[in-house]
């Protein structure tokens, strides 16, 4: 491909879809995923049972489709919804159309400091993520060649697995290397909360052995002290890594709780982190051994790619919140990302079904905890014509 015969962008178009999808968090009831998991609003009784009350959900999946001038169309999809579908119509997609399809670095720093005013983190990371991820797959399918081989080629024959769920046991049936339980009861449940989380822990050791790993994510809802005492509690259990215990904000509380921990136990966050800079402050204050970057919300492979270059610099690992396909072709090319996190999305975790479910045809899953990156171009995926798109904004 020359400069001269490389495709132009010719649109960029948003869309918005309801249910599961790449907001996994938008499932109907009786879902593991919003039963009574502890979270920073769990000091309000009326939010702890079901994180949707709070509204967990509001934002659903956006879809993102960029055209070529060849007839080529990558697309992407992320947590973003309506208000993302608006960045990228009404905001975003100057910076995109009309440049050449190679040229992401510089797509990519247009819209990070064309937005930066009212950027920098959260929804507008999340649409930036959405765009770059779309240009990846464009450009790979309009060489012909998957994500993976652009990003320099794969390290390894295949992906290793641990599954985030209610059921690690049943994971380790599964052929997982382990299972992230979601903390049930936070600080407000009192020192019986503490209890119950340490008994679930202790009953999930006695059913998969001393061997299995087991985690646990606390999404955002613990403090220092808290947290502290369950890494301290959860020794003799055997708890390979506490995650995402306090607020992302807090990097100073996560330094200490990684000096506070038993040795060996490991400290990980970052799914609500974005860009290089802020894992700059994760890596530079020293807050923890994994980062956790979500592919769709810190600002697509170009920015990953730099946040696990600095990563590597201070020995830390990589490895992706969940992310689908999106997290396989960068996992299955980086050292320090030795393996791969799988979210169950059956309503029991019980079974694996695609994470992205039921948006995506041909998204791979594990068999036996192990997978095969498949070589398709782009990253191998297509969107389920079964679910109705809608295009909320046009510009
Ligand atoms: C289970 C967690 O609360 C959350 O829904 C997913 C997550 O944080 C993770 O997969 O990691
Ligand atoms: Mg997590």
């Amino acid at each position: 491909m020359s400069a001269s015969t490389t495709p132009i962008i010719r649109q960029v178009r948003a869309f918005t879809v309801r249910g599961g999808g790449a907001d996994y968090h938008d499932q109907a009831g009786g879902h593991w995923i919003d039963d009574h998991i502890a979270t920073p609003m769990s000091k309000y009784p009326e939010y702890r049972q079901s994180r949707q009350t709070f509204g967990l959900n509001v934002l659903g999946t956006l879809v993102v489709e960029i055209e070529a001038s060849d007839g080529s169309i990558g697309f992407a999809v992320t947590t973003g919804g309506d208000i993302g579908a608006w960045i990228v119509e009404k905001h975003l997609a100057r910076f995109i159309e009309g440049q050449r399809v190679t040229d992401i670095e510089k797509m990519w720093d247009q819209m990070f400091n064309g937005s930066l005013f009212y950027g920098r983190k959260g929804i507008v990371l999340n649409a930036i993520s959405g765009v770059d991820l779309a240009l990846w797959d464009l450009l790979g399918k309009v060489r012909g060649e998957p994500v993976f081989h652009l990003l320099g080629g794969p390290v390894r024959d295949e992906l290793q697995f641990y599954a985030t769920g209610a059921r690690p046991d049943l994971a380790k049936q599964m052929g997982f290397i382990g299972g992230k339980l979601p903390l049930r009861h936070a600080p407000a449940e009192g020192e019986e909360g503490l209890r119950k989380n340490l008994a679930l822990l202790a009953d999930m050791r006695e059913r998969v052995g001393p061997d299995f790993w087991l985690m646990y994510d606390c999404w955002m809802s613990l403090d220092v002290n808290y947290a502290t005492r369950l890494a301290l509690g959860a020794q003799e259990l055997g708890l390979k890594w506490i995650e995402e215990a306090l607020p992302p904000d807090d990097y100073w509380g996560y330094a200490e709780l990684r000096r506070n921990v038993p040795k060996g136990m490991l400290v990980t966050t970052g799914e609500h982190e974005a860009t290089r800079w802020g894992f700059r402050m994760l890596l530079d204050m020293g807050c923890c051994d994994i980062l956790q970057p979500d592919v769709g919300w810190c600002g697509g492979i170009t920015e990953l790619v730099k946040i696990s270059a600095l990563a590597d610099a201070h020995n830390a690992l990589v490895v992706p919140h969940g992310s689908s396909v999106y997290s396989y072709h960068f996992v299955v090319t980086r050292h320090n990302s030795p393996f791969a996190e799988f979210l169950m999305m059956a309503p029991k975790a019980d079974e694996v079904v695609p994470m992205f479910n039921p948006l995506l045809l041909d998204e791979p899953v594990p068999v036996n905890g192990r997978l095969k990156v498949p070589d398709r171009p782009g990253f191998g995926v297509r969107l389920n014509p079964d679910c109705a798109l809608s295009r909320p904004h046009t510009h």
